[in-house]
């Protein structure tokens, strides 16, 4: 039989575990009954459990009995790939994307993709040098398709998120895998990028699984659903067109519970209560561009940029990827080396070198971007708890201080961490890398803002975040009194803002008030 005929993957009445232990818990608790992809099908994973569900298709797992997953692809040993969309490359601090003098020693975008790089003593990730052979003419297919041509020679660390994430893709096509698993396909793309991988997926010859959350829109090629609930229940499986009724119900229901308030909980006020600006009328800007210019190796990205932020105001800042959004924020934050300009200025201070340093600018600000979220899990997944890691949030420089802080806080500080694990129904004892990137995305977010910051930047802080947290983070959002800019690409990921900031081209942007 062919795999033709036959089916690309199945799982037959099985349990998984992470280890051959005997007590190991198991993945789900209950046993998957049955799950089939046939050729020509391109399922989508929908709801909370499709992130451990992908991990068990894509055979990370111990299944009980041994032969319950079984690969239908007519060869002794398929190559099922899994897209991962970490973010960005992690790096030992959030400075090195911007730091361009590290070209010279990493990896450029094309060698990335081809993993053949070189390796380096330079950055924190292991580069692996392979003799494998690379099919030249598909590569060169791939850098066309998902519009990497023009950034085949940059440093694969300079790549904003998006532009990181088709190469991502791009890396693991090039594997020529039989079966292709891409858990959020759409995270952190604009609409154009979004719609490049979404026909680029789509007119794909091989079977692809894609994992997508209640509140995304199915894409049209989708041909089959499994709705996956965080405890491994599947309520239906099938065709789309058969279960259209039911998704339609199952997403209303969804996003209706979102206001359903626990009464248990902690009023929201009472987790802002200690922020600084709570009552306070400054009029003093909180921070002002005059005039400000970005060059990487002599390319503009901003260019003439005057902004003014008021304080306790919250901005929406747009754009398409790679239009400098993240580098905006990384002046704001002092991470990028043209930070020390005297066209930033700050509560009507201009920022001169010698004058403010690092850790007086990063003392009232906290936040949350791919970028952090990278190095947070590869730094600390294994090692730092919730609670732990929300302790970490107190430190001066908290965007590169993850060293364990829980031991040295006070009483009130420690009240503070477990009134938010407790409003956000979190375990605190649970290890970081071990929670859903839903929970690590929310940890983040509560992390950024424990110590209360003046400044609060929200960088893709929401994508990737199950709905009911997301809406409880906006909800405390629209009390809190500091100032907030939010990167997103998604509407139902943006908080309400009062303005906006839009990015189209050096030189070129727009600012606006939401009526
Ligand atoms: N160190 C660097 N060297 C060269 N180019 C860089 C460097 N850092 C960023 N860039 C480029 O500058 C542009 C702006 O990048 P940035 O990350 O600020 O974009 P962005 O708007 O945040 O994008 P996204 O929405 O994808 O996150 C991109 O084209 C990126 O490739």
């Amino acid at each position: 039989m062919t795999a033709k005929e036959g089916f690309v993957v199945r799982i037959s009445n099985a349990l998984f575990k992470t280890s051959l232990a005997q007590n190991a818990p198991p993945v789900f608790p209950r046993r998957i009954k049955h799950f089939e992809v046939k050729p020509q099908e391109k399922w989508v994973l929908w709801g909370p459990g499709k992130g451990q569900f992908m991990n068990i298709l894509s055979n990370k797992y111990i299944s009980d009995p041994p032969l319950a997953l079984q690969y239908g692809l007519d060869k002794k040993f398929p190559r099922v790939e899994q897209v991962l969309f970490k973010g960005v490359m992690p790096t030992a601090h959030l400075s090195a994307r911007y730091e361009y003098f590290k070209d010279e020693f990493d990896q450029t975008c094309k060698q990335f993709i081809l993993d053949n790089a070189v390796g380096s003593s330079q950055v924190s990730y292991d580069v692996v040098k392979t003799s494998r052979k690379v099919d030249m003419d598909l590569y060169h297919k791939l850098v066309q398709e998902l519009k990497l041509v023009d950034l085949q020679d940059r440093w694969a660390m300079g790549l904003s998120n998006g532009q990181m994430r088709r190469a991502r893709l791009a890396f693991s096509l090039l594997k020529e895998p039989d079966l292709l698993l891409v858990d959020d396909p759409f995270l952190g793309l604009d609409p154009t990028a979004t719609s490049i991988i979404s026909n680029f997926l789509a007119n794909y010859h091989v079977p692809i699984i894609i994992g997508l959350r209640y509140q995304d829109q199915i894409p049209s090629w989708c041909t089959h659903v499994c709705c996956v609930e965080s405890d491994g229940t599947i309520p239906f499986q099938g065709a789309i067109q058969d279960h259209k009724q039911t998704i339609d119900e199952v997403r209303n229901a969804h996003v209706e519970s979102r206001y359903s308030t626990n009464a248990n909980l902690p009023p929201a006020d009472e987790l802002i209560s200690s922020h600084p600006m709570l009552g306070n009328n400054s009029r003093t800007p909180h921070l002002e561009l005059r005039g400000l210019d970005v060059k990487y190796r002599g390319e503009p990205v901003l260019t003439n940029m005057y902004w003014k932020v008021e304080p306790g105001s919250r901005w929406h800042i747009q754009g398409n990827n790679g239009t400098g959004k993240s580098t905006l924020l990384s002046l704001i934050t002092a991470e990028h080396p043209q930070s020390w300009n005297s066209k930033v200025v700050e509560h009507g201070v201009p920022r001169k070198t010698g004058r403010a340093n690092y850790f007086d600018i990063n003392k009232e600000i906290g936040m949350s971007a791919p970028e952090l979220h990278a190095i947070f899990l590869k730094k600390c997944g294994d090692t730092l708890t919730v609670r732990e890691s929300i302790a970490t949030g107190f430190h001066e420089a908290s965007s590169n201080n993850f060293n364990p802080l829980w031991d040295k806080l006070d009483a009130a500080q420690r009240s503070s961490v477990r009134k938010y694990i407790q409003y956000f129904g979190l375990e605190e004892n649970t290890l970081f890398g071990e929670l859903s990137v839903s929970d690590q995305k929310l940890v983040l977010f509560i992390r950024s803002l424990i110590k209360m910051p003046e400044l609060l930047v929200l960088d893709e802080a929401f994508s990737g975040m199950e709905l009911e947290p997301m809406v409880r983070c906006h909800e405390l959002l629209n009390q809190w009194p500091g100032t907030v800019l939010v990167v997103s690409h998604v509407p139902e990921e943006t908080p309400r803002c009062h303005h906006y900031l839009r990015l189209i081209s050096p030189g070129q942007y727009e600012c606006g008030t939401f009526i």
